[in-house]
């Protein structure tokens, strides 16, 4: 079996599922990286298999297949998805300078459709290194994602929070996809097997991990927070990729292909295995 590099998120999010992965008689590298740096490897295809920014998945559909039933999600408030503000009301930040982490895809789309779809405002947008200090010294209202988003929840109870899980169920009804475990097409077409041994080696993980938290729990306490706040954390997340998670993804690609973000509509392709 030649190696295989997977990617993992270098985010408390995917811990339940990371902890839990049995790689007994695999050929694995891991490379722990953020979600922007595991899109563009896995485009670049110096990754073969790994949790991409559902809208990288969007972008570069026709080169990815993706393991069914596995995703991170959330039905409502996600907990480490924040859009910090100076203002109270999303409404106000109509021609207002916003901080885009540049650690994100998914998300930095998903705050565009709910701002100019949904709220109807026009902000103006750029992106930076997210360090929420900075980003506010320069604009309005910024966004942070994974691990900075709850360090500076915790850093900065005082500064207005939205949480973008909550502001699109708020809108929609629905749940939203912020990754899923996308395998570059040529790997699958060169090592069939071994793909459908990782792929059911995740969706164990994800089985067990879900369930059984006290190790996630464990490497998430070195972030600092308590027991209680990360095991509220993880049941707050959905790791399932099925009917009512697809259907809120569906929902998100067309809108961010109306806006123009994407330049088609995508379809939801899972692996068989
Ligand atoms: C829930 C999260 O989901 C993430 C958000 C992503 C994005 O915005 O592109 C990508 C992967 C996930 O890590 C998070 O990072 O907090």
């Amino acid at each position: 079996m030649k190696t295989i590099r997977i990617g993992k998120i270098a985010y408390t999010n995917v811990l339940p599922i990371f902890t839990a992965f049995d790689e007994t008689g695999l050929s694995i590298e891991w490379c722990p990286l953020v979600p922007a740096q595991l899109n563009r490897s896995m485009q670049q295809g110096t990754i073969d298999i790994a949790p991409v920014s559902a809208f990288a998945y969007g972008q570069h559909y026709d080169k990815y297949d993706l393991i069914p039933d596995i995703s991170i999600s959330s039905h409502g408030a996600v907990g480490s998805i924040f859009l910090f503000s100076s203002f109270d009301r999303l409404e106000d930040l109509d021609r207002q300078p916003i901080a885009l982490t540049n650690t994100s895809a998914t998300s930095i789309h998903l705050l565009k459709v709910i701002l100019e779809k949904y709220v109807g405002v026009q902000p103006d947008y750029h992106v930076m290194t997210p360090d929420l200090h900075e980003m506010l010294k320069v604009s309005k209202a910024a966004l942070l994602i994974g691990d900075d988003a709850i360090l500076s929840a915790w850093h900065h109870p005082e500064i207005k929070r939205f949480d973008l899980g909550e502001e699109w169920l708020k809108y929609t009804r629905l749940g939203m996809t912020y990754a899923v475990w996308a395998v570059r097409k040529e790997l699958l077409n060169e090592q069939p097997d071994d793909v459908s041994e990782v792929a059911k080696r995740f969706l164990q993980a994800k089985y067990f991990g879900v369930q059984n938290l006290e190790k996630a729990v464990q490497y998430a306490l070195k972030l600092g927070g308590t027991t209680d706040f990360w095991k509220s954390y993880f049941h707050g997340l959905c790791y399932d990729f099925g009917k009512s998670e697809q259907d809120g993804l569906a929902t998100y690609f067309q809108l961010v292909y109306e806006l123009g973000y994407l330049s088609e509509s995508v379809p939801i392709q899972t692996l068989e295995i």
